[in-house]
Order: C-alpha cells, then sequence, then structure tokens
C-alpha cells in the first residue's frame, strides 16, 4: 500500500552560511495540517521541500511513498504547491493557457483540457476570465489563478504558502469552502489563524525547530499569547 504521509526524517538545510534546519523530523499523516510562525521561522522552505523544490542536505524528505527531491515526475504528480508570489508560478499570456498547461502536460486532450479550465473557472465565477490576459489582472486575482492551476492539476497533497494574501474577503470565503471540500492531503502555511483553526493540526516553527505541535486551539492560542507578549515589548532585539 502507497503510503499517505509526509515524512521529513532528520532533515538538514543551509543556505550558504544559514543553517535553516539542523535535522527536522516531522510525520504528517493528517489531512489538513497548518504551519505557523513568525517571519523566517521556515515556514517557505519545509514547503519547498515537501514539494521536492529543494533537496536537503542530509536526511530525506517523502511524501505519499515518493522521495520528492529524486523523483520530479512523480513529485509533480503527487504535489502541488502554490507560492506566495503568483509572479513566480505564472507563465504564459492569457488565463486559460496558464490553466490548461499542467492538464495537457498530464495527457489530458484539447478537448477535455477546455471542458475542466471552463468549469474551475465557473466553479469561481470567473468564465468571463478565459481569454483575459494574465498581467492585467490584480496581483490578488493572479493568486486565484495559480490556485486554480494546482487546483485542476489534483494531485494528492496541496501545499499553500499564504494562498489568501492580498484576496478580499468573499474569495477567501469561497477559497476556504472549497479547500474544506477538498480530498487532498493540506499543508496550509498562513499568518491568518482563523483560518486554520478547524483544522486536524496545527504546527509552530520557530527558527527552524517545531515550538510546539497539536491541536489547532492549543498550539494557536500558544502563538497568540507569544506574538501578544513579543508585539507589546518594546525590545526589539527578539524581532
Ligand atoms: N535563498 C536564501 N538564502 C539564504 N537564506 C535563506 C534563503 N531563503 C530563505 N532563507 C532563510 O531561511 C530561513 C527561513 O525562511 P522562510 O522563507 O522559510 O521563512 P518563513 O517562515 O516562510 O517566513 P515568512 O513568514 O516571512 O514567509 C530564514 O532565516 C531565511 O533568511
Amino acid at each position: 500500500m502507497t503510503s499517505s504521509e509526509i515524512l521529513l526524517d532528520g532533515v538538514s538545510l543551509s543556505h550558504g552560511t544559514n543553517r535553516v534546519f539542523d535535522g527536522l523530523s516531522l510525520r504528517l499523516p493528517e489531512r489538513r495540517v497548518a504551519l505557523i510562525g513568525r517571519n523566517g521561522a521556515g515556514k517557505t522552505q519545509a514547503a519547498r521541500l515537501i514539494a521536492g523544490l529543494l533537496a536537503p542536505d542530509s536526511g530525506r524528505v517523502t511524501v505519499h511513498g515518493v522521495e520528492v527531491a529524486r523523483d520530479r515526475r512523480a513529485a509533480l504528480a503527487t504535489v502541488g504547491i502554490l507560492f506566495q508570489n503568483p509572479d513566480h508560478q505564472i507563465i504564459f499570456p492569457t488565463v486559460e493557457e496558464e490553466l490548461a498547461f499542467g492538464l495537457r502536460n498530464q495527457g489530458h486532450d484539447a478537448a477535455s483540457t477546455a471542458q475542466q479550465v471552463a468549469d474551475m473557472l465557473a466553479r469561481f465565477g470567473r468564465a468571463g476570465w478565459a481569454t483575459q490576459a494574465v498581467h492585467e489582472l490584480s496581483q490578488g486575482q493572479r493568486h486565484l489563478v495559480c490556485l486554480m492551476a494546482v487546483l485542476l492539476m489534483r494531485p494528492r497533497v496541496i501545499v499553500l504558502d499564504e494562498p489568501f494574501a492580498g484576496l478580499d474577503m468573499a474569495t477567501v470565503l469561497r477559497l476556504t469552502r472549497y479547500l474544506e471540500a477538498v480530498e487532498q492531503q493540506v499543508i496550509h502555511i498562513t499568518h491568518d489563524l482563523d483560518a486554520v483553526a478547524g483544522y486536524d493540526r496545527a504546527i509552530w516553527m520557530q527558527g527552524g525547530a517545531v515550538q510546539a505541535d497539536g491541536a489547532p486551539g492549543t498550539v494557536i492560542d500558544g502563538y497568540r499569547t507569544a506574538m501578544r507578549d513579543l508585539g507589546g515589548s518594546d525590545a526589539f532585539t527578539d524581532l
């Protein structure tokens, strides 16, 4: 049976002299996992490891049985990632071309691809966007295009790095409902603590390590308290 877990096993990672992880281990079998923590805590680097976009210096990362940094073809079918910045993701001039690209790569024919793209646009009330030039959309709208592209690929795991940044409230609510309904495992990095309060598990990262891990209610409460204490202090040394 194929494993349906994400495993980080003794992962170390440095960028030059900057040690990001030093033997980080995590086992994530839950369907909805939130990664929270302060700026620079290591959330995005963890996301990139899980997506196989970065290889650890030592240790192993496997996602549903796939060693994602080594087996890139299997990794692409296994993990979809939504980047913090949509402009790191978008390649094509129009929305429909952007959304069609991954499906065509997966072997869907032109008619099936066009239908799936049209259905996805309609689901988010954006049917009119098909021939829209991507560069004429706002940043939040481009973010939504990227999310639709990831959802269309139907990977087994979806990694979301601040997916709601810059989106208006109605769109956020619609996305939240949609994400609640998807069957995939979701790893959600966010500073919007309310968005992940109902998740199965929350992990608070700090300095490349796990500061707290467990039920979101408890972990988020602890994080909020610590952040209020830090924010209320005038000492900038720990910011
Ligand atoms: N290309 C890079 N070169 C050197 N250091 C890097 C690089 N990318 C990230 N880092 C370092 O890795 C650490 C973790 O960064 P990461 O982007 O994962 O933080 P984060 O928790 O996602 O923060 P944020 O909430 O601000 O997005 C930081 O100390 C950062 O300086």
